[in-house]
């Protein structure tokens, strides 16, 4: 299933509504309506509920005043204790302060680490400066706390074998000036498991580990590096020669040589060669570099589109991400993180802040005919999640939930139906009342009362679910008066996100239990998202784009992004997620679309070629080192990005040139799954124009905002429903493979919070464009100056004619809706093209091209170069031959 949710827990019994006559309900996952116990007993209840109140709302008060102090105060709060404790430490182990805290501090800390405890001032000061300097790396400081506790705790165990292993029964001294108490636990009983000699050993080896930790690298990475450092000793070109060689650690080799080309503009040709290098021409010199150039921008194209998610995940499911490069000259720099207090109290400051840029990383060498150091790839910070701001607590019943409960009963009363509400479950938008019927009482009893029920609430928005999947109950769905946000941030931050690392997972909203939903974008595989004006369409693609932001680097996911308004998407502008700027014009969109059926086309020959099914076993290969150039081939192997789509107005887009971009579609739908490509078509005008049979059958996920007719939600989901949603980012998700929608609230993120995203991504890299995404095929150039703007009815036409193989114009006239004198018209131009013969009186013309050459024929009049009616150049295109422009 492409989505995951997570239901919150059941409510407490003591929250529970009591309207009179409801039944009493245990159902787990929703709030039950109880009897009324007797009046002595709720008051003796009141009064002990009453002084218990008044002590938890006092413990409650402390707790939320400490939850108050911003995050990042609470970092420095952390990082100025543990100064503290080095200063204290400090004091007693270095300069032997002797009173009685001395002695104090000495027990603990000495008894503790042992000898170590002379060490420990500067390993708390280390993390302290790492807190107070790189606070949003949180799972890296994790990590490296992890390492170093891990490391104290080996080398104690050492130091504990190595001084005859005191015992603390033979006195706490010995213990102090060996190993300490930890040095005991661990050494002692190892010693006696395995002798002495061999614990050592064991022992070496995990320091060695903690070691591999704390720097964040692997056991090959550092082979290679200390290999690197011992190549440049041996060669007398060692480290330190300062002026025209940096060495860092491997992902960062840094060769800068007198008069070579600025690292982007290298780049930038990198990225061509490196185009070339994919259609499988050799890194030659044509742009004028030498072969060390070519070698090095080949070096920087294979690094820029590589991923290694395995490498960027942390175990503990956050992400030590492409922060984790200690040494990196980057990882100084890191940016300043924007909290959300921050972004309350100022945020055009913290824009400025966020306005300065970072050069993009290094370039690495590889020598030909090599493969690269594949994992190493570009640093490159994820933002943290304190840019996204925190939502509200969820409520799971209010006042208002206990009005409706008894406008319910009251209903069900007064029209004699023997059913009773028994509990409901709270949403952000919508509450659901969960009514059960006595025996014998037919379901339509509930349903006709549907415009009482609405009467009752006073809510024209009444969704009537019967039964609620799963349950033997009706679901009466009631939007709450009080309805609440759904924050990006809540649901990015939420144990089901957390849980998932893939870079296409998107934060969709809450479910009307109050679960948070994610969904995997790359698992859909491609979405349709639909709903009238201000529904809340727009909002949700912004959402969308963030969670990307927020979750995957440039070299995990790559964005192409069509917005043909102008307005919604650009502020995404120069995000280095982006592969072309964002096309605004329809007729370029509609190239962009062929040009990524091109891009598709040449993933699977890659993935033909090295025989993998699709690109995540491609990549996990790549990453491997598995797969190997063929031989003779100077090509470096690098992983591919996943590509997202996002049409923001499909319409727009269907207006221009409706068969270009349906085929496009069509094409890109059935194959690019495995391509690792995926759709996002958004519009305001789910009508079937637009949303095209061809385009639905091709699209299985949906997700609808509010439409404005009952039409419109079949054309969106197949079934009624959307036209009862109440806007606002009130949607209903179908995702691939379900047969009923689940109701959700869709995320919401500022404008404030997507600048901070934008800007945070902006500073790490810059983008790097592909020029042909938008002259791909360049067809309209190229169409015959005497078809001019009737290109798509001439293509309309041709496939009719050569379809069926009947050249008649009365036929185009009924099939086409078109008047006479315009099929006559492009019945003339088929001829002029050879596809059909001349006129022959009242009779239909000859059609001269078989069905078989329909694709050439039609490449032909879109003006495709190299393609001749009926011959196969066509076809060596359609094999994936393309040249590239
Ligand atoms: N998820 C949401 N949570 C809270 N409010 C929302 C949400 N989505 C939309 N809204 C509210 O609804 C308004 C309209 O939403 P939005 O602009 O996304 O609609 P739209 O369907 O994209 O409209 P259009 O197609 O005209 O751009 C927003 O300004 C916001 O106030």
């Amino acid at each position: 299933m492409a989505q995951t949710r997570q239901t919150r827990p059941a409510p407490r019994s003591s929250q529970a509504a009591r309207p009179s006559g409801a039944r009493a309900s245990g159902a787990r996952g929703k709030a039950p309506v109880k009897k009324q116990p007797p009046a002595v007993l709720r008051g003796a209840r009141a009064v002990g509920r009453g002084s218990a109140a008044a002590l938890g709302s006092a413990v409650r008060s402390i707790g939320h005043g400490a939850r108050d102090v911003p995050p990042a105060v609470r970092r420095d709060g952390l990082a100025i204790v543990l100064v503290i404790l080095a200063i204290l430490i400090a004091a007693r182990e270095w300069f032997e302060l002797s009173s009685w805290a001395g002695t104090a501090i000495h027990a603990v800390v000495a008894g503790t680490f042992g000898v170590l405890a002379y060490g420990l001032p500067i390993v708390l000061l280390v993390i302290a400066v790492r807190l107070m300097r790189a606070p949003q790396e949180e799972s890296t400081n994790h990590r490296i706390t992890l390492g170093a506790l891990m490391l104290a705790i080996m080398v104690d165990g050492i130091i504990h074998i190595a001084k005859g292993q005191p015992s603390p029964v033979e006195g706490w001294e010995g213990v102090r000036e060996a190993g300490g108490l930890l040095g005991f636990l661990v050494g002692t009983p190892l010693a006696s498991l395995v002798t002495a000699p061999l614990a050592v050993v064991v022992l070496v080896l995990l320091a060695l580990l903690s070691v591999l930790i704390v720097a964040g690298v692997s056991m090959r990475e550092a082979a290679e590096w200390v290999a690197e450092v011992a190549r440049k000793v041996r060669h007398g070109d060692g480290v330190e020669t300062g002026e025209t060689e940096v060495l860092d650690l491997p992902e960062h080799r840094t060769l800068e040589r007198p008069g070579a080309p600025e690292p982007r503009a290298r780049k930038s040709r990198a990225r061509r060669l490196f185009d070339r290098a994919i259609h499988g021409e050799q890194p030659g010199d044509p742009d004028g570099l030498d072969a060390y150039e070519a070698d090095e921008a080949f070096a920087t194209a294979a690094t820029v589109e590589r991923t290694d998610f395995d490498d960027i995940i942390d175990p503990d499911g956050g992400r030590a991400a492409q922060a984790t490069a200690p040494l990196s000259p980057y990882a100084a720099e890191e940016p300043v993180p924007l909290t959300p207090d921050a972004l309350a109290d100022a945020p055009t400051q913290l824009i400025e802040v966020t306005g300065e840029r970072h050069a993009p990383p290094t370039t690495s060498i590889v020598p030909a005919g090599e493969q690269g150091t594949l994992e190493n790839s570009t640093p490159y910070v994820l933002p943290s999640l304190d840019y996204l701001v925190k939502g509200a607590p969820h409520k799971e019943r209010s006042a208002a939930n206990d009005r409706v409960v008894a406008a319910l009963t009251s209903v069900l009363e007064q029209f004699g139906v023997d059913a009773e509400v028994t509990g409901f479950t709270r949403g952000p938008t919508v509450t659901r009342y969960e009514v059960e019927l006595g025996s014998g009482v037919k379901v339509e009893k509930i349903t006709q009362l549907s415009k009482n029920i609405a009467y009752a609430v006073a809510s024209a928005d009444v969704r009537i679910l019967s039964p609620i999947p799963g349950k033997s109950a009706i679901g009466i769905e009631i939007p709450n008066v009080d309805r609440e946000t759904v924050a990006l941030g809540d649901v990015l931050r939420s144990p089901v996100a957390t849980r998932n690392d893939h870079p296409m997972a998107i934060g969709i909203g809450k479910d009307v239990e109050g679960g948070y939903v994610m969904a995997n974008l790359a698992k859909m595989p491609h979405l349709l998202v639909a709903g009238a004006t201000g529904a809340g369409k727009s909002s949700f693609v912004n959402s969308m784009i963030t969670s990307v932001l927020m979750r995957a680097t440039p070299a995990e996911v790559r964005m192409v992004l069509v917005d043909p308004k102008r307005v919604e998407l650009t502020i995404y502008e120069g995000i280095p997620h982006l592969i072309t700027p964002i096309i605004t014009d329809p007729k370029k969109a509609a190239q962009a679309l062929e040009w990524v059926v091109k891009e598709m086309d040449m993933r699977y020959d890659d993935l033909a070629l090295f025989g993998y099914k699709h690109i995540d076993d491609f990549n996990k290969a790549v990453r491997a080192g598995k797969v190997k150039p063929l031989p003779g081939s100077e090509r470096k192997i690098h992983t591919y990005p996943y590509l997202l789509v996002i049409v923001d107005e499909l319409a727009d887009l269907m207006m221009v040139a409706p068969r270009d971009v349906e085929e496009s579609i069509q094409r890109i739908t059935q194959l690019a799954r495995a391509a690792g490509i995926h759709l996002v078509l958004a519009t305001q005008r789910p009508s079937v124009d637009i949303v095209t049979g061809t385009i639905k059958a091709n699209v299985p996920s949906r997700l609808a905002f509010a439409t404005s007719s009952l039409a419109d939600s079949r054309v969106v989901l197949d079934m009624p429903g959307a036209e009862k949603l109440i806007g606002q980012g009130d949607a209903l998700f179908l995702p691939m493979g379900e047969s009923k929608p689940m109701r959700v609230q869709g995320s919401w993120v500022s404008e404030t919070e997507i600048h901070a995203a934008v800007e945070h991504a902006k500073r790490q890299a810059d983008p790097e464009y592909r020029d042909d995404v938008v002259q791909a095929g360049s067809t309209s150039a190229a169409v015959a100056e005497d078809i001019g703007d009737d290109l798509d009815d001439l293509l309309a036409a041709a496939e009719l004619v050569i379809t069926t193989q009947l050249g008649s114009t009365s036929m185009l006239q009924r099939k086409l809706k078109m008047g006479f004198a315009k099929a006559g018209r492009l019945m003339d131009l088929l001829e002029t093209r050879e596809i059909v013969g001349p006129s022959q009186g009242s009779k239909a013309r000859d059609v001269l091209v078989t069905p078989d050459e329909l694709a050439s024929t039609l490449a032909v009049l879109r003006g495709e170069s190299g393609a001749t009616v009926g011959s196969t150049a066509y076809d060596d295109a359609e094999d994936g031959e393309w040249v590239d422009s």
